[in-house]
């Protein structure tokens, strides 16, 4: 918590102004944030200065790992997280490759779960990951990427943590995240979630112990429109400790996080927040 809220207070403090063209605001903006998440302790980082929904951040990571590419899809698992970029930007609406209502084309999971090969084909690099890492084989490479710069003109937007690098240890695994950009008042408090289940949930389906997480940022932003809230509301508030997650320990393989995991399987213990605070979001 203190390492979310010291980037808040840096981009409240030393953030410039930069503006933004495709949804005509302006950010304050700093460049270059790395969050450290402390797996093997538990260390679960939920914000507690304000609710934070965090089975919806859960159940986006789901969906990626499932390889969604609609938002009613993200619905029926737990999360209207993606119904703005997929109904509601006009640009994205009248672009040819969208295939209709709640259609968000080729990104995150759509990729990395089919990943396009220039020599045909598609590679599954969730499932190579998986299986290396259940094998104890860690090549250096054992990267799940969600980015691919031949794809964005078919796609709502482009992948914002768009990166996930694991690594072995021993029986020990780690993750690097990395996120180009973060609307930090909105995304980063699910992003944060997404990146210690990320870690969490592979190591158990792999049989392996849970290390630390790496979660670096690139732009780290606050819309204009959430400043006011950001620096007068939720920073004036001061942190409760951080609660514990529990992962339905049946979850085993790869194959349950495709079929039959739900939001049920997971539970957040010790759990004190302050009230909610409804920050605009930008399309
Ligand atoms: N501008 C912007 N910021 C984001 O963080 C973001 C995007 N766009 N587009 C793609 C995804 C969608 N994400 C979202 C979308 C909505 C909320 C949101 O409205 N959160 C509320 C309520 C959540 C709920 O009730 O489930 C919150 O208070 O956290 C959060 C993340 C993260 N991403
Ligand atoms: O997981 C996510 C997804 C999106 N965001 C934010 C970051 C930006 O504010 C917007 C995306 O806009 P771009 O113009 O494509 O950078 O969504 C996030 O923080 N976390």
């Amino acid at each position: 918590m203190k390492q979310y809220l010291d980037l808040c207070h840096r981009i409240v403090n030393e953030g410039e102004w930069v503006s933004n063209e495709r949804t005509g605001k302006r950010c304050l903006t700093v460049i270059n944030a790395d969050l450290t998440y402390d797996v093997s302790k538990g260390e679960f980082p939920l914000v507690t200065t304000r609710k934070s929904f965090w089975k919806s951040a859960i159940a986006e990571i789901i969906g990626y790992l499932r390889g969604y590419d609609n938002a009613a899809d993200f619905r029926a698992l737990g999360t209207k997280t993606w119904d703005a970029n997929a109904n509601q930007n006009e640009v994205w609406l009248n672009n040819p490759y969208r295939k209709g209502e709640d259609d968000m084309g080729l990104c995150y999971g759509a990729i990395g779960r089919h990943f396009p090969k220039p020599d045909g084909g598609h590679i599954d690099l969730l499932k190579q990951i998986v299986d290396d890492l259940t094998r104890g084989v860690d090549n250096r490479g054992e990267i799940l990427t969600f980015y691919h710069p031949g794809a964005f003109h078919m796609a709502c937007l482009r992948p914002c943590l768009y990166s996930h690098h694991f690594s072995l240890l021993g029986d020990t695994l780690y993750l690097n995240s990395t996120q180009r950009s973060c609307d930090v008042p909105l995304g980063l408090n699910f992003n944060m979630v997404q990146v210690y289940v990320l870690l969490a949930i592979i190591a158990q389906i792999t049989g392996k112990k849970a290390g630390q997480a790496f979660h670096k940022i690139v732009n780290a932003h606050i819309y204009e429109d959430q400043l006011e809230l950001m620096r007068d509301v939720q920073l004036k508030r001061e942190p409760y400790p951080l609660p514990t997650l529990k992962i339905n320990p049946e979850i085993k393989t790869l194959k349950d996080i495709e079929t039959w995991v739900t939001m049920d399987d997971f539970e957040v213990e010790d759990y004190q927040f302050h009230d909610p605070i409804a920050y605009p979001f930008s399309v």
